[in-house]
């Protein structure tokens, strides 16, 4: 690992020191002190949630919780509108590396005490969650009553309103699209108090220019989200790629939205030529007794990534039948790759049978205790990116990746993307398959710089009209943000609703100076 990067940013060598020791020996703190922490907060959170849908109590608490910000903004259109509006959900809970400098002077709404799922409409296959509600907490509520999300993105702790406000991408993305293409209606309290139910049919500028808005346009305070029945069971066929174009190519063919037996895509690049896709379809199980049931979700089961590049290494193609919620919560245990930096001996046999039940630390915990060296350290040779490319751009893609940040595993997720109103409008054609290629973990290319390397990434991703996801580290200019999201929706809707002097522009959000 490169230590030391950048003429100008040279640590010390007592820093250097310090950096060493906090990066390789940050295990002492986390194993017996976070991992603890996490384990106790999730089972609390998890009987407090049964509590809550076994009483039936979350509807009217909803009320009561939308009432009070309302009145928290008329009190703020009463004093005269004088500072900017954001959720009051803190910094270190957020699922992104940054925590957010333009919530310190700005009145903070009380958004975060929505975080429970409201109602399930098995008529209309829709169930209704506030914006707090957790991918967790879906997909334990959901799978339990024989439904799931078409869309589930699989760390446990991203939240709907999160996943809207800003993206979500998964595997069976590449049939339904992203999060917010899941979504059939937002309930929604504008600046002005006013609480509005948005549907395409009733509302339609308004439903199209909330996704990707940040919370900068009006209060998500419920969702309704399409529901699909499932199955037990993901019957997980993974095909191993020997080649780049190989793997460009594969993906490609299967990423057939129309293909029936095929519900869930998702592909590991393990360096720049093995590969491997993985193909997944709802199942009931086995047929017979010698097919394998792999329930990699327990707590002694291998991390997933380092699973899957076992597999691929002793045979071309091999199929699992995996539990859904263990499928769908598949990263979550090893935080897609980024756990082996920070319990490095996380996946080791012993430490999995005897620890591992208490895995994975919160991330929200890990955010919180991330000492400043090692932010310093992060700063300088994390990377942390998803780029969403057209995927016939993937092979370009993954030559500029290798060549500036050389993050293996990388993640590739096809999703489907339809033309429609809003930042994420295609400018060039009606619809398209995309993918995101994400690169999580600590970088020893030579030459590497956070800022100048991702402003390399960013132009490419800009030229093949491609999107950047808006929770990583965005160092474009106003202009270069404008000319890769389409924002002439987004403006006019600012304007006739009366946010321009309500919340800060989307740009003032995501961009690097915006974050810490
Ligand atoms: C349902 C709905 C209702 C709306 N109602 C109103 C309304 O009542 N009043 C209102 O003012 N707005 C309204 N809008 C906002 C709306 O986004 C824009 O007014 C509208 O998009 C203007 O363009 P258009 O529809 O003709 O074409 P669009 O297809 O939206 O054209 C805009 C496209 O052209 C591209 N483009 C624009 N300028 C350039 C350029 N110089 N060079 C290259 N490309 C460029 C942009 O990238 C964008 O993709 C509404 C939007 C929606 C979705
Ligand atoms: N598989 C995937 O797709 C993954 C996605 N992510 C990213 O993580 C982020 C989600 O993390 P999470 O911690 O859940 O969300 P965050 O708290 O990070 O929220 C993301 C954005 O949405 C806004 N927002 C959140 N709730 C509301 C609301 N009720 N009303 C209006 N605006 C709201 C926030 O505004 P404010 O700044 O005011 O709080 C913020 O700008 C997304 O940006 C997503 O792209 C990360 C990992 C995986
Ligand atoms: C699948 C998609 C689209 C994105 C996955 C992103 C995640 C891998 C990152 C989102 C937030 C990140 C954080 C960390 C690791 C990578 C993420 C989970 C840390 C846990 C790394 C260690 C630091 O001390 C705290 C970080 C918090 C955020």
């Amino acid at each position: 690992m490169n230590l030391v990067d950048e003429k100008d940013e040279k640590p010390t060598r007592w820093e250097k020191c310090v950096e060493f020791i906090m990066f390789h020996f940050r295990w002492v703190f986390v194993v017996p002190f976070l991992l603890p922490l996490s384990f106790l907060f999730n089972t609390v959170f998890d009987f407090r949630n049964r509590i809550v849908h076994a009483v039936n109590s979350a509807p009217n608490a909803h009320v009561r919780k939308v009432k009070h910000i309302q009145e928290q903004l008329k009190e703020w259109n009463d004093n005269g509108r004088k500072s900017k509006l954001v959720n009051a959900r803190p910094g270190w809970l957020t699922m992104s590396f940054r925590f957010p400098l333009y919530k310190e002077n700005a009145t903070k709404i009380a958004t975060d005490k929505l975080f429970d799922i409201l109602d399930l409409d098995v008529e209309k296959m829709t169930v209704k969650a506030e914006p707090g509600v957790t991918m967790g907490q879906l997909s334990q509520y959901l799978i339990s009553r024989g439904y799931t999300l078409p869309v589930l993105p699989e760390l446990d702790d991203l939240t709907v309103g999160g996943l809207i406000n800003g993206c979500g991408v998964e595997s069976g993305s590449f049939k339904y699209g992203m999060f917010q293409h899941i979504c059939t209606g937002y309930e929604v309290v504008m600046s002005d108090g006013e609480l509005k139910n948005v549907y395409p049919d009733s509302d339609n500028s308004l439903f199209f220019a909330i996704p990707w808005s940040q919370g900068t346009i009006c209060f998500l305070v419920a969702a309704t989200i399409k529901i699909i029945p499932c199955k037990k069971y993901v019957k997980l066929t993974y095909k191993k790629t020997e080649t780049l174009s190989e793997m460009c190519e594969q993906l490609t063919e299967d990423s057939d939205r129309n293909s029936e037996n095929v519900d869930f895509v998702e592909a590991l690049m393990f360096n720049k030529e093995k590969g491997c896709i993985m193909l997944g379809e709802f199942s009931d199980g086995p047929d017979t007794h010698d097919e394998v049931v792999n329930p990699i979700g327990r707590w002694y089961k291998k991390w997933f990534y380092t699973h899957v590049e076992d597999l691929i290494n002793k045979k071309h193609e091999s199929i699992e039948y995996i539990p859904l919620r263990d499928y769908y919560h598949r990263h979550s245990k090893s935080i897609f790759w980024e756990l082996r930096d920070i319990v490095p001996f996380g996946n080791n046999v012993l430490f999995r049978y005897l620890m591992a039940w208490m895995c994975p630390p919160k991330i929200a915990f890990l955010k919180a205790t991330t000492p400043n060296v090692l932010r310093k350290l992060y700063d300088r040779s994390h990377v942390l990116q998803d780029m969403l490319v057209p995927l016939d751009k993937l092979e370009e893609c993954i030559d500029l990746f290798h060549k500036e940040v050389e993050i293996y595993p990388m993640w590739l997720c096809p999703f489907y993307l339809k033309s429609q109103p809003g930042l994420m409008k295609l400018r060039n054609a009606t619809h398209k398959m995309y993918v995101d290629v994400g690169a999580y973990g600590v970088t020893s290319k030579d030459g590497y710089h956070h800022e100048r390397t991702t402003r390399r990434l960013e132009s490419f991703v800009r030229s093949v009209n491609g999107f950047q996801m808006t929770y990583a580290d965005i160092y474009m200019t106003r202009a270069e943000y404008a000319e890769m999201f389409d924002r002439t929706l987004y403006d006019w809707k600012r304007a006739s609703c009366k946010c321009i002097d309500a919340f800060p522009d989307i740009y003032d959000k995501i961009c690097r100076s915006g974050r810490r």
